[in-house]
């Protein structure tokens, strides 16, 4: 048997755009329990922030044309009719000719419009002399300046990161509704792989690193995994294991097995699931590590057959399961974490296929020198000691010692 329907990567990108649907069930979680969770609906903002007029200095709070023209030389002189307190409502209603001392962060005091820092003012008993003059709003946030009551604070889609928090605290919201956490299916297969707290390995095993690296990365995307107990290559067992996950999980990858081997059932256990519409659409991908990568969709649920060999299974999953869960949570496009760096030597390629080059990153000008960290795909360590995948596009022959290359970061 030989792989069928093998596909650029751009076109499996496609296929994922095309079949992975949001599955869009949601929930209320409190504020501390919302970091990295994707907001469901729009959250308006219900009240003015600040919902005061502050200043934003140590200093006197004035009407600003009350210093046009003073300078060193020439300060003009107010009276300071009081202080406004820290936290407290200011009471003062400021004439011509008056100065109120305001700490950062207190409440601006009615008839002012701004306020001249502690450093250009001299006080004597109630006489403050000001050296420089302030322009309107000068030195102050005014009341709603940062959000407006009724404007669309966050955006449905968003993820919540520390400062969309933070927002949410400063209206006092409590609680937001999110999308619920994606529930991905992973299942380790063949008879050689062990589970990873094996402590005497018997000769001919290995111990399960996808099954750990795979679920790792999902969590850190936010998506709860399932992990099934390891399948031998025995058909029963191993469609078993696969249609329990299927079952129970939004999308299933499955590592091991997806070559052509004569014990590789992985397609056909894949060919099972759910109603088989459209069922397996890829295949093979074009891209190098990480050949035989299978695609499918059936009942609506992404399937992939990922490659075995542990640095291959962690690079597919980064370039496809990525998106996968983004869609799934109703997100959309992926914007890969990429830079540029200068590749430190020459690097073969074959035409028509992507490859994603392990390298370090060092230090260099204008772009990091990136160095291809070399070893087999079955080797992990390649990837403990890796900065980032350089990426050679597919209808490149390869790329030149000092020439400017795309590097995606891990995400
Ligand atoms: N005749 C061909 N043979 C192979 C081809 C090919 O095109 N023609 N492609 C090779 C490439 S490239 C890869 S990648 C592997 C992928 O094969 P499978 O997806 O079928 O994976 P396995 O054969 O099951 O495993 C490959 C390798 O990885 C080890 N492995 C598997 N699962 C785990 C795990 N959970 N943790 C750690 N290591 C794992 C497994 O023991 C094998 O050594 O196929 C090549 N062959
Ligand atoms: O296609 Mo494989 O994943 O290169 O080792």
């Amino acid at each position: 048997m030989d792989f069928f329907r093998v596909q650029p990567v751009n076109k499996v990108i496609e296929l994922i755009e095309e079949y992975v649907q949001p599955v869009s069930k949601t929930e209320v979680v409190s504020l501390s329990e919302a970091s990295g969770r994707i907001v469901a609906e729009n959250v308006y903002a219900r009240e003015d922030v600040p919902s005061f007029s502050r200043s934003t200095v140590d200093g006197f709070a004035v009407k600003s044309n009350d210093t046009y023209g003073v300078s060193e030389m020439m300060p003009g002189f107010l009276s300071v009719i009081g202080e406004v307190e820290m936290g407290r409502l200011s009471e003062y209603d400021v004439q011509q000719g008056q100065a109120v001392y305001v700490p950062t962060g207190g409440m601006l005091p009615t008839g002012c419009n701004a306020v001249v820092m502690i450093e250009d003012c001299e006080q004597v008993e109630d006489i403050v002399n000001v050296s420089r003059s302030v322009a309107t709003n000068e030195n102050v946030i005014l009341k709603g300046e940062d959000v407006k009551a009724g404007e669309v604070l966050i955006k449905k889609g968003t993820k919540l990161r520390p400062q969309e928090l933070g927002a949410l605290a400063s209206l006092g919201i409590d609680t937001v509704a999110v999308v619920k956490k994606v529930i991905i299916g992973y299942l380790s297969s063949g008879d050689e792989i062990v589970p990873f707290s094996t402590t005497d390995l018997p000769p001919g095993k290995i111990r399960d690193v996808n099954g750990v690296s795979i679920p790792a990365l999902a969590e850190q995307w936010g998506a709860e995994v399932h992990i099934s107990d390891i399948a031998n290559d025995n058909y029963s067992d191993f469609r078993d294991k696969a249609e329990h996950l299927f079952q129970e999980c939004d999308a299933l990858f499955i590592s091991g097995g997806s070559s052509v081997g004569a014990k590789d059932y992985t397609t056909e256990v894949i060919a099972s699931l759910g109603n088989g519409d459209p069922g397996i659409l890829v295949h093979g991908v074009s891209v190098k590590p990480g050949k035989p990568t299978i695609l499918s969709v059936s009942s609506k649920k992404p399937v992939v057959g990922l490659p075995g060999h542990p640095a291959s299974a962690m690079i597919i999953f980064q370039l496809f399961g990525k998106r996968i869960i983004s869609h799934l949570t109703g997100q959309g496009e992926v914007f890969p974490l990429t830079g540029k760096a200068s590749v430190s030597q020459n690097i073969p390629s074959s035409p028509g296929r992507t490859d994603f080059i392990r390298v370090t990153l060092e230090e260099g000008n204008p772009f990091p020198k990136a160095t291809p960290v070399l070893g087999k795909s079955g080797l992990i360590k390649t990837l403990v000691n890796s900065d980032a995948l350089l990426e050679i596009e597919a209808p490149k022959e390869g790329v030149k010692q000092g020439e400017t290359v795309t590097v995606h970061y891990f995400m």
